[in-house]
């Protein structure tokens, strides 16, 4: 349209120190920011980021969360999928069409760099003369993560090592990379021991103030990023209308909290209708897993209060971790907004993935369909479209896992095997994927898994309890099942999706929790990869060596 343009940017990526939490470390972060600088730009636009690899020693990518590629497929910065990682020194340009209005963000894609730090919002506006269905006077970006001291260098290598070394629970949870470690914001209403925090505000660490007029709407974008949690949000006295969840329009509805996992984002609509003489907390507290951080805080500031009065209440309290039908109850309430596209009404193909955590060779390892990913070298897109039948396991995964698994108890037999096999999607073809729970490697454990899903959005046909079988199918919502490109699977439960394989490329489903993602836990689709005309050169090949092969070698 005749609005759109192009957003350049041009980055460069590499660690300094920081104090996210107020104790001093190390981030990976861009222009000298962290979290790294926001885009914002107009559906239709095209974003153009030149990005530069400035670390000494490791590659990087970046990859823009919730934006589908439609067409540009080697701009998804997923290292061995869509690209080669860029080496240091080098700057790979992305180009790629922002389509649909929403709340997105980006951050790292190779080995656990998003846990370092690598990480952003991308805000995408409605088009010129179009409006959003909802009427707002403000607006606040909250990009939601959580922080560890150690580097990710050492929880990379503990993960992979044997014995395994978990990482643990994070130290700080940040809200726009801003956390309290060694004080509270809060103490002041606790017994707790933790000191008041005495911040002047204009530190590193300090909470992002979110400045309110009385009696106006205003709209909170909401984003996690964790490499972990599954957090939980809450505003003092306020409730959140949610209206949006990644990036797609849904039917509103009112919560006092709202539970995000990794990879998920959310718009809510509050009113400033309030006593205007009081401050208000936001809080954001660790649900899912058995918390041992503290939660992240910042006010919700009236005008014309000092941000610094306290408010007269206690911070909102997290639900219960482990209260799982608080989870459920507001995930069955999320349900697309009238006139969002419907899914077909019958598949093509089902694929039922079996998640379980496995052994290999004393390794401790997730599997998919007992299958655990690694990534090969050679990225997925170069391979597919050129027919190098070496790059990676030529057989298609597996469909689905015996029916005799006991999804309720530890794996009976836990040795698991690596592979990095593709399942090859036919071009439009409508697939089902069932995402299956079971229970871990210890008895009566069953953990949470977001699952995001690269290049498209899909539906979230329903959840269930146990085993997904046949007579589950008639309860599928197919009415108005709401897009999304994240779906969690709840402990020992099923989750259903369909898409529409209409997107010509190789794309990343996996789960979100970054080491997970490191220990094996995810699949690759790919589709219609011969019909790409060009896959630009520099995504394929590093340095001009790379480059110039592949132009004496191209015989397509
Ligand atoms: O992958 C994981 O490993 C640990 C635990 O299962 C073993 O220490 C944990 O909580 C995970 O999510």
């Amino acid at each position: 349209s005749e609005g759109s343009k192009a957003r350049h940017y041009k980055w460069d990526v590499e660690y300094f120190f920081w104090s996210p939490d107020c104790v001093e470390n190390v981030v990976m972060g861009i222009n000298g920011q962290f979290p790294g600088p926001t885009i914002r730009a107009k559906a239709g636009d095209m974003v153009v980021v030149e990005l530069t690899n400035k670390l000494h020693t490791e590659g990087v990518v970046i990859h823009w969360h919730g934006i589908r590629q439609f067409g540009t497929p080697w701009a998804d910065g997923t290292a061995s999928i869509s690209q080669c990682a860029i080496n240091p020194g080098e700057t790979f340009i992305y180009r790629f069409k922002v389509d649909k209005a929403g709340t997105y963000f980006y951050h790292g894609h190779f080995g656990m760099q998003r846990s370092a730090g690598l990480y952003g919002s991308l805000i995408v506006d409605v088009e010129d003369g179009k409006k959003e269905p909802f009427h707002y006077d403000g607006e606040f970006d909250l990009l939601l993560s959580d922080w560890w001291h150690q580097s990710v260098h050492h929880q990379e290598v503990g993960l992979s090592s044997k014995p395994f070394r978990w990482i643990g629970e994070p130290q700080t949870l940040l809200i726009n990379g801003r956390g309290q470690y060694n004080c509270s914001l809060a103490a002041h209403y606790s017994n707790s021991s933790s000191s008041q925090c005495r911040l002047r505000g204009r530190e590193q660490c300090a909470p992002p103030i979110l400045h309110v007029l009385p009696n106006k709407i205003y709209r909170l974008r909401i984003a996690s990023t964790t490499a972990l949690a599954s957090l939980n949000l809450a505003i003092g006295n306020h409730k959140m209308v949610v209206v949006e969840a990644d990036g797609n329009y849904v039917q509103p509805f009112a919560v006092d909290d709202l539970d995000i996992y990794s990879g998920e984002s959310y718009s809510v609509l509050i009113t400033t209708n309030q006593d205007p003489s009081n401050n208000y907390w936001l809080s954001v507290g660790v649900r899912g897993r058995e918390p041992k951080t503290q939660q992240g805080l910042t006010i919700l500031n009236y005008h014309p209060n000092s941000a610094s009065k306290l408010p007269a209440s206690s911070p909102p309290v997290t639900p219960l971790w482990n209260d799982y039908n608080h989870s459920k109850s507001f995930t069955n309430k999320i349900f697309a907004s009238m006139g969002s596209p419907k899914p077909p009404r019958n598949y093509d193909r089902r694929i039922t993935l079996l998640n379980t955590q496995n052994k290999l060779n004393g390794y401790t390892k997730w599997a998919i369909n007992n299958v655990s990913l690694t990534l090969p070298p050679t990225p997925y897109l170069g391979s597919i479209k050129n027919g190098l039948r070496n790059a990676f396991n030529q057989e298609n995964p597996p469909e689905s896992f015996s029916n005799d698994y006991d999804v309720m108890k530890p794996p009976v037999n836990p040795n698991t095997t690596t592979g990095n096999g593709v399942y090859m999607l036919g071009m439009n073809t409508t697939v089902d994927v069932i995402l299956q729970n079971a229970n871990a490697l210890s008895a009566n454990v069953s953990e949470i898994h977001p699952w995001h899903l690269h290049g498209h959005d899909f539906w979230i046909l329903g959840y269930g309890e146990g085993k997904f079988s046949t007579k589950d199918e008639k309860k599928l919502n197919l009415k108005n099942p709401p897009l999304r490109n994240t779906a969690v699977i709840f402990p020992y439960g099923w989750t259903a999706l369909r898409f529409v394989a209409d997107n010509p490329g190789a794309w990343a489903f996996h789960c979100h929790i970054e080491p997970h993602l490191h220990m094996g836990m995810g699949v690759v689709f790919a589709e219609g990869i011969q019909h790409l005309n060009r896959i630009p050169l520099e995504a394929l090949a590093c340095g001009l060596t790379g480059k110039m092969l592949m132009t004496t070698n191209n015989h397509n």
